[in-house]
């Protein structure tokens, strides 16, 4: 698995020039193309690259690896976002947010030219949901009120507990985060502005119509799925 991860990063690195801004994405494939990509621009075979982290993970990252960064506010526009992800549908909708960072992912990977997205086979599902819950970013004070409410989905949400700090997991935005199950997701285009239309949700971890290509690593070498 991490030789496909690994090769579907380097097969990244093909996407980025010169005087490019790139979002960086956070999870354990995007940490590969960070760490390639800090080596190119170390050895000077890429010039004037910048990354916007989406993580303090990534941002941790990219400083130890050699990528300058930047902040989403300081900068005009973003070229390219290259992200990981939890679940890919054939209309190259995703889940995102095992890391529980989806939120500045989806601020940035929304305002990118192009998305472009890493994963290995694994993570391809007929529907989403399959697999994985649907994470959701929420306004602490309301999680047993939203949790609640998602039921009128058909849903069941647990709030995520960390493992190695006692209680919730708190996100870098200072929030926690609901993990719901729902029996079948049929249109998540639909459902990932439903589940933001309630209060308290700061964002969800449906990211539809939003990926620009998704770059799978496979057993038989890495595939390109696009819209
Ligand atoms: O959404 C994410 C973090 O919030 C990650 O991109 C997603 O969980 C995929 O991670 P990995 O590459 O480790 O499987």
């Amino acid at each position: 698995m991490e030789e496909l991860k690994r090769a579907v990063a380097k097969e990244a690195l093909r996407f980025i020039e010169d005087d490019m801004i790139v979002g960086l994405g956070t999870g354990s494939t995007t940490a590969y193309f960070i760490e390639y990509l800090g080596k190119l621009i170390m050895e000077g075979e890429l010039e004037d690259v910048y990354g916007v982290p989406t993580s303090y993970q990534a941002r941790l990252l990219a400083l130890e690896s050699g990528v300058p960064v930047v902040g989403l506010d300081e900068v005009d526009a973003i070229d390219i976002a290259v992200d990981g992800a939890d679940e890919v549908d054939p209309n190259l909708n995703l889940i995102k947010g095992r890391g529980a960072a989806l939120t500045m992912e989806k601020i940035i990977e929304y305002r990118a030219g192009t998305f472009l997205v890493l994963v290995d086979e694994s993570k391809l599902v007929e529907r989403l949901g399959q697999r994985m819950p649907v994470p959701i970013e929420v306004i602490p004070a309301a999680w047993r009120a939203i949790a609640e409410e998602i039921e009128v989905f058909n849903a069941t949400a647990e709030l995520r507990m960390a493992s190695r700090k006692d209680g919730p997991v708190v996100t870098d935005n200072g929030n926690f985060i609901l993990d719901a199950r729902f029996h079948r997701i049929d249109d998540p285009l639909d459902l990932e502005i439903e589940l933001n239309n309630i209060p308290g949700v700061v964002e969800n971890g449906i990211f539809a119509d939003i990926a620009d290509i998704v770059l799978v690593g496979t057993k038989e070498g890495v595939k390109r799925m696009e819209r």
